[in-house]
């Protein structure tokens, strides 16, 4: 185990654990395609910025539209030049990304808004390990071209102003030069005839966006709409490299987490090491076209709750509503048992609920031998209500003194499921505002200081982080009412005088293969592929509590080199065990 910068320490891989998975059934269009390019003259590259490759790159072959469905039966032949290893191009003209129907504003001033899509389109890009440029026409306005050219350097683009050549249509010298060591895209919404044998000689493949003109079957490639491109991309880098290890990772999750997992390199849509390829799905476009393109789906259910009925969750998921798009992907996977879900809705369900999450954790305690500190959940009691005379009867049964720590049954996916208190005496149950059904916890004293676990695939890691400190510090300042907190938000942690304290005091270390055994333990009762768990130590007893567990958290400690091949690897031993577990 190697002790890491910030505390963190990667402890461990363990072996192959079996995790239940169904066959993949996977689908591929098998043909090549090239397009012409609209009105776009050759050009000048007015600054390569376009970031540099790995050496070894697979080229690409196009998949056909759906309209062209009749181009699988006359596979184009594939151009030497799109050889394995070389890095992808792709050239969007100014006509996919700016509004056409955008008018002057009401200064008569002439605004370029983009397309709609397209500043979604343009984040992913950013992070999608392809190299990426804009370009634009001559006779572009320049307000257009302006902004054209400051969205490129925002994102990190290339930009590329056309320049008309000497009324030839051929393609300019770089171009030519990138299609030498490229696999290059064109995206536009124009198609101009004149350019498609040049390109057929260059091997420039382009993508012509909304436009009927298109002749079916001229090895033009068409979407419908921007939100199609990602998926066109990712499923023709697919095809192209034509290895079933090569696999389409479908993602699901809010777009603050897409977002904070893509900036960590996490979403390529050029290959990862692992030969994977991500690509958002799009719940503005009929989703079982789109699972149909993918291997595989990686979701965060959680972030597509729409509200949970709280009296339900022994029952889930009758009782949560999900998004439209959410709902359309757990009926297909319904309909498709051989579909790869990482992880199984089923599997996620329990960590919804925080009963059930302290019976799975109660489980672990089989692990515990003489001789080592305890590992356990926290005692815990499920309450309905926070009145009745019966509670201090109730607690006392349940072998709970104060103070204690109250959370809503509910464990995520609503925005109180995170809204707790902190409870010093009998009384201040009166006008508690915790939703209920709730959980009380017995607190624990534990200096401060949160071990968060996190198993990734075969790989577990943990890093520290401050945390509440002991109940004696917080009670002096709660007047004698509850203190209320958000644990997402407004976590009351220790100060740094208190943290200083605790390091004095602090005598009860870590039992770092106590906890790796829960860990997996927990990967088997779960049959998850990532999830994290929180850890306290106790100060009085040493006892090492698991007061939490999580779904899909976001490893933030965890330095991008070390969390994103584990990330990767963890995807693709979950679908292999899925695609084994079939076979047999
Ligand atoms: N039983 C407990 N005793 C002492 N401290 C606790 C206990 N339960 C939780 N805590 C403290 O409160 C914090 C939040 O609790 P918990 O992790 O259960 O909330 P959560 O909303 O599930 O958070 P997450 O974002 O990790 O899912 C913990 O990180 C820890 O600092
Ligand atoms: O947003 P809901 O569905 O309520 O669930 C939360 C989880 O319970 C937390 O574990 C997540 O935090 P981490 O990703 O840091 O574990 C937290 O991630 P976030 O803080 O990035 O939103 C949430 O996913
Ligand atoms: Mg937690
Ligand atoms: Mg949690």
């Amino acid at each position: 185990m190697r002790q890491l910068s910030c505390s963190f320490i990667c402890s461990k891989t363990w072996d192959r654990t079996s995790l239940v998975f169904c066959k993949i059934s996977c689908f591929f269009m098998l043909s090549y395609v090239l397009a012409s390019v609209a009105r776009c003259q050759p050009c000048e590259l007015a600054a390569d910025t376009w970031p540099r490759r790995a050496a070894q790159e697979p080229p690409l072959l196009l998949r056909p539209s759906r309209e062209s469905a009749a181009a699988v039966a006359h596979p184009f032949p594939i151009p030497a030049a799109m050889a394995m290893g070389r890095p992808v191009r792709v050239v969007l003209d100014s006509s996919v990304l700016l509004d056409p129907s955008a008018r002057p504003d009401c200064a008569g001033e002439e605004v370029a808004p983009l397309r709609p899509g397209a500043e979604a389109l343009l984040r992913r890009l950013r992070y999608s390990n392809l190299g990426v440029a804009i370009c634009h026409q001559e006779g572009l306005p320049t307000n257009e071209s302006g902004f054209l050219e400051k969205t490129a350097k925002l994102y990190s683009f290339g930009y590329i102003p056309l320049t008309s050549p000497s009324g030839s249509n051929s393609l300019n010298e770089a171009m030519i030069e990138w299609s030498r060591t490229n696999s290059c895209f064109y995206v536009t919404s124009g198609v101009h005839e004149g350019l498609l044998s040049e390109l057929q000689n260059h091997n420039w493949a382009v993508i012509a966006m909304d436009n009927d003109d298109v002749i079916k079957n001229s090895g033009v490639l068409r979407i419908g709409m921007l939100q199609e491109l990602l998926i066109t991309l990712a499923t023709s880098i697919k095809k192209v490299i034509g290895s079933s290890s090569t696999l389409v990772v479908g993602y699901v999750m809010k777009q603050s987490r897409e977002e904070d997992f893509a900036k960590r390199g996490a979403f390529p849509i050029y290959p990862s090491k692992n030969n994977l390829i991500f690509v958002p799905l799009s719940f503005e476009l009929p989703l079982a076209s789109q699972l149909q393109e993918v291997d595989l789906v990686l979701h965060k259910i959680t972030d597509e709750i729409i509200n949970i009925d709280p009296n339900s969750s022994i029952s889930f998921p009758k009782g949560i509503s999900f998004s439209p798009g959410m709902s359309e992907i757990i009926r297909f996977v319904e309909e498709h048992c051989n579909f790869c879900v990482i992880d199984p809705f089923k599997n996620i369900y329990p960590l919804l609920d925080r009963l059930q999450i302290q019976e799975i954790l109660v489980r672990l305690e089989g692990l515990n031998t003489e001789g080592r500190p305890k590992l356990r959940a926290p005692c815990s009691l499920k309450v309905e209500n926070f009145c009745g005379s019966e509670l201090q009867k109730q607690l006392t049964e349940a072998n709970l003194s104060f103070p204690l720590i109250v959370k809503p049954r509910v464990a995520c996916g609503v925005a109180d499921a995170h809204n707790m208190a902190l409870i010093f005496q009998i009384e201040e149950f009166s006008n508690l505002s915790i939703p209920l059904p709730a959980i009380l916890q017995e607190y624990i004293d534990h200096g401060s200081k949160i071990y968060k676990f996190y198993a990734i695939g075969d790989n577990i890691f943990h890093a520290i982080k401050n945390s509440m400190p002991n109940a004696s510090h917080l009670k002096s300042s709660s007047g004698g009412k509850p203190l209320t907190f958000n644990s997402l938000k407004t976590l009351p942690v220790a100060t740094k005088e208190q943290q200083l304290h605790n390091r004095v005091q602090d005598n009860k270390s870590l039992d770092i293969n106590l906890v790796e055994g829960a860990a997996s333990l927990l990967k088997e009762l779960l049959g998850l592929t990532i999830f994290g768990f929180d850890v306290v130590v106790q100060e009085s007893s040493g006892d090492h509590v698991i007061v939490d567990l999580n779904y899909l958290p976001s490893f933030k400690e965890v330095p991008d080199n070390e969390a994103m091949p584990a990330f990767w690897d963890a995807i693709t031993q979950s679908y292999k065990l899925r695609k084994r577990m079939m076979q047999t």
